[in-house]
């Protein structure tokens, strides 16, 4: 993509290899560095900070033997320069991050029935598989923070003020991965009432002083837009330095990548018939994109997929845009946009999302979906015969006028056929209602003796339908939270199955007594500035202590 050189015109930065320099989706910031990225989180033109070239990994099949986190540390070096952080602290970092996992291979993976195996990301501190890019974020963010404030007292020292919406697990695996961290504030918006209890519990119990939770009078998307709104305020974002931990976040991405490496080689280690080289469907349970993405990035980078098979619940914006090449927050055609789709028991709520039985998938924009808008763009844009630069302008052109219609016109598209078409080319998409889902989750329990939770069984049922149009290909499906997490859900499929007892078959030790905690959690309106102005409040306080 990329000739090295960087967009000032200047010389090549000599440490730098482009995978290792960012771009915003929007066209406005370029040449950053992975530090700056991983600290701003969200672009000063409101775009999301992508790498200026994706590496191609020749040697990838070399790395088939390795534990998770040498693995790991060969695909992040690939987009952090040593001249950023040295290779040896990269490996502590990693060594850290994963020490906290319950599971040796970090991220297992297990045979569930015929071609469809499951890679089971639950297993970090918050059982689920937000952990895995949280832990590492948490740490390094410590890293940048400590080296930035050697010798720095008081109100010199650069204090990061993280703000981020959660439909549940981002928030509790964000606290934990910064709790009692120093220099570092963390602010997680809930839509009030629309997480899980023992979600809700997992954030709201953590005492530490850093760690303030919020529930919002809305759902997941007004969290979201506060969060964005905040990062748009340049009088908030300069004088508190905001972070964000959402997956906006670049290293949230870039760490999630590492498992779609290890459960291919896993596979292969466990599977007679399948050998390095041969192709995998990857079915991922999605809503705001990001997960998926780390997929992308892995077959950009070489690995053998075959599809990216999205995954979505009834809020289906991302289904509806493989299906028509439509991105529309509601539907405007077609039997979604009739009523005739709507499954029953449903709560659709006035502002479009649907309250299902996967509620961290509740959403109705995805906003890594960005990220994936700007490659489309950017190889629609090679097919003109111009250079790169030249490219790269026009997909950040294009982006930014999707995302200026998305806000005023609430869509999108249809979309030239040729970018569909290379949409469709790496990614396949499937929808999957609330009875479905409760179906399948009943369905493992009888067949495979497995229990999922909700989210994890939307991914098992698009795999199901996938298995049917690809034959032989191997599925891995992603399972992305414990069912312990959500009660509610696994209760009511298994309740009727004999000898099922939630309390002995799937509550882990962890979560007994949590509701016996001290909680702390302030309710907030649906309203950016009044966030903004208790945030700007409670960092004075936690700095006054200083
Ligand atoms: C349990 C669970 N599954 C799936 C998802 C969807 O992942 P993504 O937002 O990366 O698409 C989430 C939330 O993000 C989640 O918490
Ligand atoms: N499902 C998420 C929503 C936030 O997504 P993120 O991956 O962008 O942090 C959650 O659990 O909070």
């Amino acid at each position: 993509m990329s000739n090295g050189t960087a967009p000032n015109g200047d010389a090549p930065h000599p440490t730098h290899t482009p995978s290792q320099r960012y771009l915003s989706t929007r066209g406005e910031d370029a040449d950053l560095s992975f530090e700056e990225v991983v600290l701003k989180g969200l672009a000063t033109d409101g775009g999301l900070y992508i790498p200026e070239e994706i590496p191609e990994t020749p040697q990838w099949q070399a790395w088939k033997d390795l534990p998770f986190i040498d693995l790991a540390y060969n695909v992040l070096s690939l987009y952090i320069s040593p001249s950023e952080v040295p290779a040896d602290d990269l490996k502590d970092i990693i060594r850290r991050s994963y020490s906290t996992f319950r599971a040796p291979e970090i991220t297992p993976l297990v045979k569930l029935q015929g071609n469809v195996h499951l890679l089971e990301l639950f297993h970090g501190p918050t059982f689920a598989f937000k952990d895995v890019a949280l832990q590492f974020l948490g740490n390094l963010f410590e890293y940048f923070l400590v080296r930035k404030n050697e010798g720095k007292t008081g109100r010199d020292r650069y204090h990061l003020t993280v703000v981020g919406a959660t439909s549940g697990d981002t928030g509790s695996a964000a606290i934990y991965g910064l709790r009692g961290k120093k220099d570092v504030s963390v602010f997680m918006l809930h839509p009030k009432g629309r997480v899980s209890p023992i979600q809700e519990l997992q954030m709201t119990t953590v005492l530490d002083a850093n760690v303030h939770n919020l529930a919002v009078t809305g759902n997941f998307d007004n969290c979201q837009d506060i969060v964005k709104a905040l990062f748009a305020d340049p009088d908030i974002n300069s004088t508190l330095k905001l972070g964000a931990v959402n997956s906006i976040n670049w290293a949230r991405i870039l760490a999630q990548i590492v498992y779609y490496f290890h459960s291919y080689f896993a596979l292969a280690r466990q599977s007679e018939s399948f050998n390095v080289g041969d192709k995998v469907r990857f079915v991922v349970p999605s809503g705001n994109f990001g997960d998926v993405l780390a997929g992308y990035f892995a077959k950009q980078m070489g690995l053998p997929i075959d599809k990216l098979v999205i995954a979505t619940n009834e809020n289906d914006i991302l289904d509806r845009f493989w299906k028509t090449g439509r991105y529309e927050k509601k539907a405007t055609h077609g039997a979604a946009a009739e009523g005739g789709i709507e499954s029953d028991g449903v709560k659709a709520h006035e502002d479009g999302v649907k309250e299902t039985l996967s509620p961290a998938m509740d959403i109705l924009v995805s906003s890594n979906f960005e990220r994936l808008l700007w490659f489309l763009a950017y190889h629609f844009a090679g097919s003109a015969g111009m250079d790169d630069e030249w490219n790269k302008k026009q997909a950040g052109q294009e982006v930014s006028a999707w995302l200026k219609d998305l806000k005023t016109k609430g869509g999108f598209g249809p979309v030239y056929k040729d970018v569909l078409e290379t949409a469709r080319r790496d990614f396949d998409s499937e929808r999957v209602t609330d009875q479905e889902t409760l179906d399948t989750i009943k369905r493992l329990y009888k067949e495979a003796d497995y229990i999922l939770d909700p989210h994890s069984a939307v991914g098992v049922e698009a795999a199901r339908r996938s298995v049917e149009r690809a034959g032989d290909v191997p599925h891995i499906a992603l399972s992305t939270a414990h069912p312990a997490k959500f009660a509610g859900a696994v209760t009511v499929a298994l309740q009727d199955e004999p000898g099922f007892k939630f309390d002995e078959k799937v509550l882990p030790t962890e979560f007994v007594g949590l509701d016996q905690k001290e909680k702390r959690v302030k309710d907030v309106e649906n309203d950016w500035k009044v966030v903004r102005g208790l945030v700007k409040k409670e960092v004075e306080e936690e700095l006054s202590q200083y």
